[in-house]
């Protein structure tokens, strides 16, 4: 499950937005500009055997996520290869029949978000035209994780027949991304000034979901339709895998959409609402979404990690104080995912 789904309350500019998680938002103009600083973050040091290289990459991450909640990622050792592989199956996906990608529909499996989504089925900022893009999401699967230590419980994914080597490739990406963000996790406890291993009983069975996303290039206007509508997304943090194409677009504290162009062999990084909650708001749970307007179909790759669905979303200790108290009510990863998958599925027109 990936995000939230938001109502419009007022079109004109400056624009007031609900998100599903209850929060209210206002932008100042629906204009993108480039103006906006997404740190760069060269991830080499995050391998490093010397603790001091790994607190000194920590500490960029910890501004990045406290400041803006998004952040580039680059040299993170992930061969291009498994994104270009994936980034192939997407294309081949999408240009099935609607029929055929419809035996995988994602209302199918209650209470997930496992399969595919069409074209203009969600509207998630409530514009005069459905969000324009469609997606193929997967859940974990504890067979294809190399670190497993319960390979009994099965995968809830759904997968098309009749594709040969579509599964095992998004797979063999998905298994990359989950090394990676096993070892960010480390990352981002040192960035909370916890000991490194602290999240470590969190990631045994971690959730991590994956989708592949369509986007064709928008003909209406973004005052009128969006490729995916401004939210905010579910898990702990996000690693999106973005093409050429760009329109993937961040919304700073100002209220200015800012455009997080691709850089080539980069992911765009972005801390998510389970992190928001148990670091007690002091890593932001940035708004964005996508537009289109590139001329060119896009396809991206988001990844979505959280921790073991069955953990409480407990405030982390660096995080609260009894001048601080915990701002949320504390539920399982499990209960707080299903409520929002719940909440994203019934808005989707496609019953
Ligand atoms: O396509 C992208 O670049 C981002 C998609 C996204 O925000 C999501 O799926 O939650
Ligand atoms: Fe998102």
């Amino acid at each position: 499950m990936s995000q939230t789904t938001v109502v419009i309350e007022a079109k004109e500019s400056p624009r007031t937005v609900r998100l599903h998680n209850g929060d209210t938002f206002t932008f100042t103009s629906n204009i993108a500009t480039d103006l906006g600083n997404i740190p760069v973050i060269d991830a080499a040091r995050i391998w490093s055997d010397h603790i001091d290289d790994r607190k000194a990459v920590a500490e960029e991450i910890r501004i990045a996520s406290h400041e803006i909640g998004f952040f580039y990622l680059t040299n993170h050792g992930i061969d291009q290869k498994y994104a270009d592989e994936a980034m192939q199956q997407a294309k081949r996906f999408f240009a099935l029949p609607e029929q055929k990608k419809m035996e995988v529909f994602t209302g199918l499996v209650p209470n997930e978000y496992v399969g595919y989504h069409p074209m203009e089925c969600y509207n998630r900022n409530g514009w005069k035209h459905q969000d324009l893009s469609e997606a193929f999401n997967w859940a974990y699967d504890a067979l294809e994780d190399p670190l497993a230590e319960d390979k009994t419980q099965d995968s809830v994914s759904i997968w098309p027949s009749d594709l040969p080597g579509f599964r095992e490739s998004l797979y063999a990406y998905h298994t990359k991304l989950l090394a990676l963000s096993r070892r960010l996790t480390g990352i981002f406890a040192l960035a909370l000034h916890l000991p490194e291993n602290f999240f470590d009983q969190y990631i045994r069975q971690p959730e991590a979901g994956m989708r592949i996303l369509h986007y064709p290039e928008q003909k209406h206007s973004a005052d009128d339709q969006n490729g995916i509508g401004a939210h905010t997304d579910v898990e702990c943090f996000t690693v999106v895998t973005q093409d050429s194409a760009g329109g993937l677009e961040v919304l700073s504290k100002s209220g200015a959409w800012i455009k997080a162009n691709p850089i080539p062999g980069s992911f765009v990084v972005n801390i998510a609402d389970s992190f928001m909650r148990q670091t007690n708001d002091f890593f932001v749970s940035t708004i964005h979404r996508v537009i289109n307007k590139s001329g060119k179909e896009r396809y991206s790759a988001p990844f979505f990690f959280g921790f073991d669905r069955a953990k409480l979303l407990e405030p982390v200790p660096t995080c609260v104080s009894d001048e601080n108290p915990m701002k949320y009510p504390v539920m399982t990863g499990g209960e707080y995912y299903k409520w929002r998958t719940n909440r994203q599925k019934q808005t989707n027109t496609r019953k």
